[in-house]
């Protein structure tokens, strides 16, 4: 039985990263949704004892998280391609339910799938806080988003309130906020200014090697900065 079951929810690719739709064709945006999953999940997989799961419906989505090692649960029926505005946290309920009908005690995190530039330490660090805590946050690095509700310590059902402003929803239903820095797993790239933030603090293998071929037009130098594989210091260009 893992002791941590990361839940990863992805929405189906047309839909995906409206916001960096004036900066890159459709095809090319897809890309980079897939290649910002594989490095989250790659992050993740570094976790100690952890279980992965990708909630989705879309088979291209499903296709990276199986060759990750993540399992795949299907969007439950009732918002499969439809684009209502609870179809998020109804997603997450149904996988929390899920992993906890197959392991009770488990810890569940809900992570954002847009996180290239996020490491495992930092990762560890906020689970480890949850840890000794109960239910906590890591606030995006906006203040007003959330990357990650950790659910730590408790049969609590996961009660997930993403969505614009969600920090002030989680915080207001009885969730702690993780203090520490954390840049990268603070850093969720939802326009072309994130992104190019995420490229100084380092992005992983696959959102570099993504960027490499369909960076020529963002507003900022491709290729791209890798990060050390097994980096554990916070460059100091780091932003928040
Ligand atoms: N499985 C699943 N994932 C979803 C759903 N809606 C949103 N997501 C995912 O939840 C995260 C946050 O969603 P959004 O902010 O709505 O979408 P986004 O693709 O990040 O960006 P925008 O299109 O620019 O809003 C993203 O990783 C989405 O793919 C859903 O209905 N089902
Ligand atoms: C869904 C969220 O983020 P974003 O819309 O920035 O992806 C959130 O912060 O709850």
């Amino acid at each position: 039985m893992p002791a941590v079951h990361v839940l990863v929810p992805v929405k189906a690719l047309g839909l995906a990263k409206s916001r960096l739709a004036h900066a890159l064709e459709p095809e090319a945006r897809a890309d980079l949704v897939l290649a910002m999953l594989q490095d989250t999940l790659s992050a993740a997989h570094g976790l100690d004892d952890a279980q992965l799961t990708v909630i989705t419906s879309d088979h291209r989505v499903a296709a990276v998280a199986l060759e990750s090692g993540a399992s795949v649960l299907v969007d439950p029926p009732a918002v499969r391609g439809v684009e209502r505005s609870d179809s998020l946290n109804a997603a997450l309920r149904a996988a929390a339910e899920h992993a906890r009908a197959q392991s009770a005690g488990v810890d569940l995190v809900a992570l954002q799938a847009d996180l290239p530039a996020v490491r495992s330490h930092e990762l560890a660090e906020a689970l480890e806080e949850a840890r000794a805590t109960g239910i906590m946050i890591v606030a995006d690095h906006t203040g007003s988003g959330t990357t990650a509700l950790l659910h730590c310590s408790t049969q609590d059902p996961l009660r997930p309130q993403f969505g614009p402003g969600s920090a002030r929803r989680h915080l207001g239903d009885g969730a702690r906020a993780v203090e520490a820095a954390l840049p990268g797993l603070r850093l969720d790239v939802d326009t072309v200014d994130d992104l190019g933030v995420a490229v100084r603090l380092g992005v992983g293998a696959a959102t570099a090697a993504v960027l490499d071929r369909i960076g020529s037009t963002l507003p900022f130098p491709c290729p791209t900065s890798r990060r050390p594989p097994h980096a554990s210091s916070v460059p100091d260009t780091m932003e928040r």
